[in-house]
């Protein structure tokens, strides 16, 4: 059946003024029947929405609000629920809680300049809001009642936290630094998901609030004009609820929570000079903002060709919350200051498109006998296994006899898929469930690859020594704010390259890999690894060794999956001699069997996988010393340069100022000469007219006497 078109649900929650506002005055007027003011001669807006929250709304009014929606999960739906708003306005306060910026104090104690500003002693006395259920924002309230209302049922919860920073994807569980960025892929396994992205599976309310508050901690914050604590990144937490059995009609559900906390719209301040990164920061945030406004402007109109998903991460990655098959909430928030009449008016306009938006809800479900879900579950049990396997046997060794038995297992194991029961296809999710707990109890790594950088090192506010010195003298109060940012995924047991074959064997000189090979006996295997190892990898490849030989003693916690992309099936076709259901019966035990011994034929080629890398490593080391030195050497070059440059301008300006004296000198000679020189035609003048005066009167005595 076709699912009916529901408008996307809006609310709109005024907070409080606060100290920093910078106006005390009050622009908002609540009106009956859901309605909102906003007025200051200037500017008039006037609109209804789902709800409006007053500033003395609590934290569990809001939370009623976007319940019912949440409960829908289980059943199958997906539900996104995004805050909305210019910075200061109090998204994270309703999204994760009242006082949560204690989780991260980093920018309160970087910026010590603000007189509202609590400071870091100050924030340790408070409760941390995860403890207090009065504070708790829209997030750990969900949690707690999702983990409470699901107790009984068989569900397995996967979840992930990123951050979109200046339009880059960072994990915010596995990559403290934002190292490395990921990318936005689409299957029709998955939907949008991002690739490397993280997802732990947790157990109960307090293994989330420990990712949550974890992540958060690696969230990018800085101090604002009008927010001590402004988040700089989109952050979306994600909460997968999958269901272990399959109903009456052999369907498996599945649910996907998101909750995004955006960072805040924020004008250019001319008055004060902003800071280079936090004038990108900016531009970014009100760049991908205007995305989101454009992509919400073309879904309201409801008859838009184009939407423009791709403009912005932001928009690529809730294209599933905005348009198709996800219940939205938008809970936008305002200032009632009339500092900010035109920030409140856009982001209420913003609220009224969102409302036109319509969107087709619906139930995420798949056939427990589908086979791409089969074969996802398979190599997650291989997976799974291998790292067991590994750490049961101590090696590979004895692998490489069985190699080309296993190849041919493989193929049977592909053409079998498409015939496998509910019931096998039940019993493989346990299994891989039994797995990944049987990992978490060993204590060992989660996954081979998958090592974790203890975020507090990267910590803003703490470097290595002063974090050490840190927790040497922290109070009961420190440790409080501690206590859920101490989870960190173990690599205690996670297999060193050089512990498991590498060392032992050389590499085949004629192709140059590590046995077995085509030309090393009693080894059949060269295929190559499947593109899911390639792609696992690629997600932790970040100097992998070094990563896991510093053997983290955190104690173990979850475990963990990656989505892998484009794992794909390379033989479908059916075999008719295994349809037979003895066979396939006997033939799947043998499967089994063998499916731990594959795995290790993947972490063989892992290692290989391994030893190239560091080569590559290697090659890249030594490309950028070179580069060093001859950086270096320019620079001296330019140096030497430079100061020729120099010498030949000081020679310059010697030989233009004997010129200029020269000529000064020439100048003055020649006005000497032509002073002379009229000096000499005026005496001369003098004698001539003295001489024909004379001559006169003698000419005249002459005359006189004759
Ligand atoms: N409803 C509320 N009641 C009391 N204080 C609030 C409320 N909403 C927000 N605040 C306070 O306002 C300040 C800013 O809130 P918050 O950090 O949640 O804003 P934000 O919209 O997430 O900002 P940014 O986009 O800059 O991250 C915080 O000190 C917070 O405690």
């Amino acid at each position: 059946m076709e699912p009916s078109p529901e408008n996307l649900k809006v609310a709109v929650r005024v907070r409080p003024l606060l100290s920093i506002d910078r106006s005390q005055d009050t622009i908002v007027y609540f009106g009956e029947n859901e309605e909102i003011r906003v007025s200051d001669g200037e500017h008039y807006i006037s609109s209804t929405y789902n709800k409006i929250f007053r500033p003395e709304a609590s934290q569990d009014e809001i939370f009623d609000f976007v319940s019912p929606a949440l409960g829908q999960t289980i059943k199958g739906f997906n539900c996104t629920i995004f805050a909305y708003g210019q910075t200061g306005s109090g998204k994270t306060y309703t999204m994760f809680g009242a006082d949560w910026e204690m989780n991260n104090p980093a920018a309160q104690i970087y910026y010590e300049n603000g007189a509202q500003m609590r400071r870091k002693s100050q924030l340790e006395s408070i409760d941390h809001p995860l403890d207090n259920p009065i504070k708790q924002g829209i997030i750990p309230k969900s949690i707690a009642m999702l983990f409470q209302n699901t107790q009984e049922k068989e569900i397995t919860y996967y979840s992930s936290f990123l951050q979109i920073y200046n339009e880059k994807i960072y994990d915010l569980l596995q990559d403290p630094r934002r190292d490395k960025a990921l990318n936005i892929r689409e299957s029709k396994m998955y939907g949008i998901y991002v690739e490397g992205l993280a997802e732990f599976v947790v157990e109960n309310a307090e293994d989330c609030f420990m990712l949550l508050a974890k992540g958060d901690r690696n969230r990018a914050v800085r101090q604002t004009r009008f927010n001590h604590h402004s988040s700089r990144s989109h952050t979306i937490f994600q909460l997968l609820l999958e269901r272990d059995k399959a109903n009456k009609r052999g369907v498996l559900k599945k649910g996907k929570l998101n909750f995004c906390d955006l960072a805040g719209s924020e004008k250019y301040d001319k008055e004060n000079t902003m800071a280079h990164e936090h004038v990108q920061e900016l531009t970014k945030i009100n760049k991908s903002l205007s995305a989101l406004g454009k992509v919400i402007f073309c879904l309201g109109t409801g008859n838009a060709t184009h939407i423009p998903y791709r403009d912005s991460k932001l928009t690529r990655l809730l294209q599933d919350s905005l348009g198709v098959s996800t219940r939205t909430i938008l809970i936008a928030t305002v200032s009632p200051s009339a500092g900010y009449a035109e920030e409140t008016i856009s982001t209420l306009k913003f609220a009224d498109r969102a409302k036109q938006v319509m969107v087709k809800i619906k139930k995420n479900e798949i056939s427990a006998t589908n086979d791409e879900l089969v074969l996802k579950l398979q190599r997650e049990i291989q997976h799974l296994k291998s790292i067991l396997n590994l750490k049961r046997k101590g090696g590979l060794e004895e692998l490489n006899k069985e190699i080309w038995e296993l190849r041919e297992e493989n193929q049977k194991l592909k053409k079998i898929t498409n015939t496998y029961t509910i019931e096998e296809v039940e019993k493989l999710k346990v299994e891989n469930k039994k797995l990944r707990l049987e990992l978490q109890h060993n204590g060992l790594a989660n996954d081979v690859e998958m090592t974790y950088q203890d975020s507090d090192i990267n910590s803003p506010i703490y470097d290595t020594q002063e974090s050490n010195q840190h927790r040497r003298d922290e109070t009961p109060n420190s440790q409080k704010m501690r206590k859920y940012s101490d989870f960190s995924p173990n690599v205690t047991g996670a297999i060193s390259p050089s512990s498991v074959g590498h060392s032992r064997k050389a590499v085949c000189s004629q192709c140059g890999q590590f046995p077995p090979c085509e030309h090393i006996p009693g080894s059949q295997y060269k295929r190559s690894p499947p593109s899911s190892y390639y792609s696992t990898y690629r997600s932790t490849t970040n100097s992998l060794e070094s990563r896991i030989s510093k053997q983290h003693s955190l104690p173990k916690k979850l475990n963990i999956r990656y989505k892998m992309h484009g794992y794909a099936v390379e033989d479908n076709g059916v075999d008719e001699e295994i349809k037979e259901q003895e066979t396939r019966q006997k033939e799947l035990k043998q499967i089994r069997a063998r499916l731990g011994q594959l795995a290790q034929i993947e972490s063989f080629r892992k290692q290989k996988f391994k030893a190239e890398l560091e080569k590559l490593e290697e090659e890249k080391r030594k490309e950028d010393e070179e580069l060093r030195k001859r950086q270096a050497e320019e620079a001296k070059k330019r140096k030497l340069l430079n100061e020729q440059k120099k010498l030949v301008n000081t020679y310059k300006e010697a030989k233009k100022f004997q010129l200029e004296e020269e000529n000064k000198k020439m100048q003055r000679f020649k006005q000497e000469a032509e002073m002379k020189r009229k000096k000499k035609t005026e005496e001369q003048k003098k004698m001539i007219e003295e001489y024909h005066a004379k001559k006169r009167d003698v000419m005249r005595e002459l005359e006189e006497y004759v």
